[in-house]
């Protein structure tokens, strides 16, 4: 299951990875918003990583004007590893290195093709583990504690 969210500038473009997310038989749960009166994007930020933290839901995608923010947002939810990606690149390597967990993008930096190839990539992309554990681990240890253990 999926986590969306978005806010009143990200809405058609969570609009457009609905469908494409139809197309491809994947379940999702939109958390808002729901149309596009002007709205505060951590509100709709905070169900949709609560939903991806406590397990409701495997992984999330969050839109806003420029993924910045939604992002920031969602990322002060522990467990949560969200990465605003405007390349597919970035998007995959987010998945196979830093297991990320949330994906945002921005409607006015990315267009929907753009957007739907960088989607595709973080959906597709699969965690390596090894190497990358250990730093993923110390993220956490992180967010837990503000150390890192040994360090
Ligand atoms: O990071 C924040 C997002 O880009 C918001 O979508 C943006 O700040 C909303 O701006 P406005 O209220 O001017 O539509």
């Amino acid at each position: 299951m999926i986590a969306l969210a978005s806010d009143h500038v990200g809405i058609e473009l969570k609009r457009s990875i609905m469908e494409y997310l139809d197309e491809k038989g994947y379940a999702y749960v939109d958390y808002g918003t729901y149309d596009t009166v002007r709205c505060n994007y951590p509100e709709y930020a905070l169900k949709a990583a609560n939903a991806v933290a406590n397990q409701e839901c495997d992984r999330g995608i969050l839109c806003c004007g420029t993924g910045v923010g939604i992002s920031i947002a969602a990322n002060k939810v522990k467990g949560i590893r969200c990465v605003v990606c405007s390349d597919p690149y970035s998007a995959l390597l987010s998945r196979q290195h830093n297991d990320s967990n949330m994906l945002a993008m921005g409607s006015r930096v990315v267009g929907k093709d753009l957007a739907l190839m960088i989607l595709e990539c973080w959906l597709n992309g699969e965690y390596e583990g090894g190497r990358h554990a250990v730093r993923v681990r110390e993220i956490s240890q992180i967010e837990t504690t503000g150390e890192i253990e040994g360090i």
